[in-house]
Order: structure tokens, then sequence, then C-alpha cells
């Protein structure tokens, strides 16, 4: 029960395939003999392929040992290292009737997920299915399933992932930007002797909070002032609390919800969060509205499209906004804050990075995302930063219609897996000395990166259902970092605290991270 709940506030897929399609023979009754290996297969042409009873691994006593006896309850990330050290690549966790089987290779997970079908589907969700349920809302791209995901995905994708389109969005991202360069200047000079800035994690959720607002709302919500507003506190409140509830929700049976005290305060925390998305919505409505009459010409971004494209009713437009922005906080700002945190310690790659950023935008100039192509040392670094820190530490799948080969082992229908993203991209036969903080890894020519596995960092995911704000996301930290680059040496908290991550859904600090923003003298 607790691992299914993990397992649910984590990243779970259904996918189905054909076993034709997935290049998959359909097994032989008695001796499961695959015909047509994938590129990727250990197996050999006449290796039989073994059960998920061969498969060993920890059953339900010693995986709640390591969880609670062990301290790993919080750490997950790591449990996926010491469980692959013991177990292999492959293994199995059983929780009561729950089995779930852990990848932890890039051959192994790249097997899963090429066996992806056309409309894979994240875990059924049904705490966050069941508000939307209850209050006839709309499912949105993180909720929605089969066909109707699809097609949610066919709307919102070209906006969000093209990159004529997202190279719009740098004016507006930059604005949040320099709003947020005057933040830290203004807290320096407050509460940090001139130079600390704490909880830098905590201006970075406010920074990426702004950020996605600029861009879907295209409304400033005014984070980035002394005292932010009090429907936008309410609103990251809202946030915050519905994924607390959401792990407690989960652990009871779905028909206790309704006479469950914290259900109701985890469907108050949504009514908030639509509530807020419907105003902002409803204004923009307005707006346009206003426009038409006037017959004046109506331009504007992401929300704008959708509402003039007229393929989403207001309520299905509500539903995406919404699952848009809560994707798309934490992920972007828990990013930031460990790069910074790194880069904190590396005054040398500061300094290259500085370097590159005064050549490519010298004086006011602010980055575009035309100016970003020509800084690579900066883009390897923010792909080192979610190398070292998966935001998404463990992603998991079921794969609900067909068998599905993995390695040499033939798995049922309805296998759940757990891709350890964490484990193998912190495996040092895919990446040398895995812990140590080196961007040159990702510079085109690099030996390391030509021989290297592409699937041992796979950040953003793979395949149809990957990130949808990938595009943004990245645009968000390159500009940000590069133009703190810009104005600021930092330097580690003075008081010498080392943030370790843990796991609480997404990768997070575990610790405040406290950091110095020396203004560099030109
Ligand atoms: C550093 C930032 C980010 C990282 C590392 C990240 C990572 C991920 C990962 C690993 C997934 C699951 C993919 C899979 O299952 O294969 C995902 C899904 C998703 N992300 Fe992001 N993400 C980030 C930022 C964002 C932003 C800014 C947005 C919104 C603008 C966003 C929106 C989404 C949505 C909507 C999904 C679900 C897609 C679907 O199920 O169709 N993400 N993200």
């Amino acid at each position: 029960m607790l691992r299914r709940s993990l397992l649910r506030c984590g990243l779970i897929r259904i996918h189905g395939r054909s076993p034709a399609a997935c290049g998959v023979d359909p097994p032989h009754p008695h001796h499961h003999r695959r015909r047509h290996a994938s590129s990727t297969s250990a197996v050999g042409c006449d290796g039989k392929l073994k059960t998920m009873d061969d498969l060993g691994g920890p059953n339900f006593t010693t995986s709640l040992y390591w969880l609670f006896f062990k301290g790993y309850f919080q750490k997950t990330q790591q449990l996926q290292v010491e469980h692959s050290k013991i177990y292999g690549p492959l293994w199995k966790s059983k929780f009561g009737p729950l089995v779930i089987v852990n990848v932890a290779s890039a051959e192994l997970i790249e097997q899963v997920l090429r066996q992806e079908g056309k409309h894979p589907i994240r875990t059924d969700m049904p705490h966050w299915r069941a508000y939307r349920d209850l209050r006839n809302q709309a499912h949105g791209p993180l909720t929605e399933m089969g066909a109707k995901w699809q097609r949610i995905r066919s709307i919102l994708n070209p906006r969000m992932l093209k990159p004529k389109h997202v190279s719009s969005y740098s004016n507006t991202i930059n604005e949040v930007v320099t709003d947020f360069i005057g933040r830290l200047a203004h807290l320096r000079k407050t509460t940090g002797n001139g130079v600390l800035v704490n909880d830098v994690t905590g201006e970075l959720y406010k920074f990426a909070f702004e950020g996605i607002c600029a861009v879907l709302f295209e409304t400033r919500m005014g984070c980035m002032s002394e005292t932010v507003p009090e429907d936008t506190e309410k609103f990251i409140f809202s946030v915050g609390e519905m994924f607390k509830l959401s792990h407690i929700v989960i652990l009871f049976p779905q028909k206790t919800w309704p006479y469950l005290p914290f259900w109701k305060k985890f469907v108050a925390s949504w009514d908030h969060l639509f509530r807020l998305a419907e105003e902002l919505v409803q204004k923009k409505v307005e707006e346009i509205q206003e426009k038409v009459d006037l017959d004046e010409s109506v331009e504007g971004a992401y929300l704008t499209h959708l509402l003039l494209s007229d393929q989403m009713t207001l309520t299905q437009i509500m539903g995406s906004i919404t699952e848009l922005l809560l994707a798309g906080v934490d992920t972007t700002s828990n990013t930031i804050s460990w790069c910074l945190y790194h880069l904190a310690k590396e005054p040398e790659i500061q300094e290259l990075l500085y370097q590159e950023v005064i050549s490519v935008c010298p004086g006011d100039k602010m980055p575009t995302s035309e100016d970003i192509v020509h800084m690579p040392y900066l883009k390897a670094t923010i792909r080192e930063t979610l190398r070292l820190y998966p935001v998404v530490p463990g992603n998991a799948r079921l794969v609900a219609e067909n068998e599905i080969v993995v390695g040499d082992h033939l798995f049922p229908k309805k296998t759940l897996f757990h891709l350890c993203h964490y484990a193998v991209s912190l495996n040092e036969k895919n990446f040398p000395n895995p812990h140590a903080f080196l961007p040159e890894r990702w510079l085109r020519g690099a030996e390391e990166k030509s021989k290297r596995h592409p699937f041992a960092s796979v950040p953003f995911g793979f395949g149809i259902r990957a990130c949808l704000g990938r595009r943004v996301a990245e645009l968000e930290m390159y500009l940000v970092v590069s133009r703190i680059m810009k104005h600021y040496e930092v330097r580690p908290d003075p008081a010498g605290t080392t943030v370790k991550p843990i796991t609480r859904t997404l990768l997070c600090p575990a610790e405040q991270i406290n950091l110095q923003f020396l203004e560099r003298r030109v």
C-alpha cells in the first residue's frame, strides 16, 4: 500500500503495444523463446526467457526494513543505488500483492521505453482524478489518458516545444529574470549583510512560478515584489498543500476519502488552484473581447492562442493550464538551486561561464534563445546539473496491455516497472567520476560523450509522453543562470552547510540552500 502510494505520487505510466509492434513475438506457451530480439537485448537467439519468478529482490519485510529501519524512506534515490549493487540491474520489490520491477541500466531502460504504446498512460492518479470528477473539471496532460491525452498533447505541444514559439518567450522570461536579479540585490542588502541570500530555493520557487505564469497566462503575478500578493501566496500555499495531502490521501482506500478530514483540505486546495486559474483565464477572455469589440488586432502568446484557436473548451483550457503550472514550478526551481549550489563551489567554472556570457552578450545586452546557441558551456552546465540531480529520480510505468521482454526476462501484462534514472546517471560505468560536477562531459567532441549510452541520463523522459515543458524550462534555466553569472560571483554559505538531496516525489534539497552573491567588478 505504502509503496503503491509512493509510485502513484510519482510518475507512473501505463502503456500498451502489440507484441509484433514492439519487435517481440508472442511467447511460446512452454518455452518462452524470443525470436526477434530488440537491438539492445542481451539475449541470444536461442536464449530462453526467464520469468518474473526467477527475478531476485527484497520481499515486503526487507523493503520495509530498508525504508524505515535503515532510513531510506526519504532517500529512495539512494536505495536504487544500494539495491542495484546487491541485485544487479533488474530486480523485483514485493509489497504484499504489489510487485515492482526495478530497472537500473541504460540498456534495459531503453528496452522498456522503446516498447511504449501509442497512448502511454501515467498512473491513474485516482485522487487527482476524483477531484476533477467531483467538481466537473477537465483533465490535463498529467491526468488524462488514451486518445483524449493524445489530443491534449497535440494541442499543447506546438507552443510549448517548437523552437520558434519557445524563443518568442525570451523577452517575457527576461523581464522576470530582471526582477529576480533585483530581488537578489534587495535580499542581500536587507537580510544578508550585503552578500548572503537565505533560502535560495524558496526564492527560485517564486521566480519559476512567476516565469511560468508569465508564459502561460501572459500575466505578472507579483512574486518578485517585496510583499507577494495574497492571492499568489495562497496559490503557492495551495500547490504545496495539495502535493503534501496527495501523499496522505492515497494511503487510504478511495471509498473512505469522503470521510477523511484531509480529503476536505485536499479538495479545498484544488478548489483554490482552479479558482485562480479560472480568474486568470476569464480576465484574458475579457481582454480579448474588448479588443475584438474595438476592432483591434489580438496578439498574445500561450493562453491567447489556446483561447483563439477554439480547439478546447474553457474548462479544458483551465484543466490543462493548471496542470502545466503544477508540473513546471518545483522541477525548474530545484534544478536551478542545485546548479547554483554546485557552481558556488566551482569558481573556475563560473569564470568560464562569465567569459562565455559576456563574449556573446557584452554590456547590457540580454541573452535571447538565439544567443544561447552560442553558449555551449552554459548548456553543458545545466545538462550536468540534470545528470547529477535528475529532478525525477525514478519514473514508473505499468505495462497494462501486453507482455514485455526486458533483458532475458519475459514479464506478464500489468507489470509495474520502476526506471531507476538516478542510479543509472550516477553509475561510473556511464559517467566516470560520477559524483564530480563536470560540464565538460556534455561538450561536443568529448570522448566520453561519444561512447555513452543515450539512455544513461534522460532527465526529461523519452518518447511521446516526455516532458511537455522541457524547452520552456531550459530557456528559463539558461536565461537566469547566464544573467546571474554576469552580475555575481556565487559563493557557498559561510556556515559551510552541506546540502544533500532527498526524494519527495522530486529530488529536492534536504536543507535550505543559502548562498553568497558577490557583485562582479566589471
Ligand atoms: C528542469 C525542469 C523539468 C524537468 C527536469 C522535467 C522533467 C519531467 C519528466 C522526467 C517528466 C516525465 C516524462 C516521462 O514520463 O517520460 C515530465 C513530465 C511533464 N512535464 Fe516536465 N520537467 C521540467 C519542467 C517542466 C515545465 C516547466 C513544465 C510546464 C511548462 C513541465 C510540464 C510537464 C508535463 C505537463 C508533464 C506530463 C506530460 C504528459 O504526461 O504528457 N515540466 N517532466
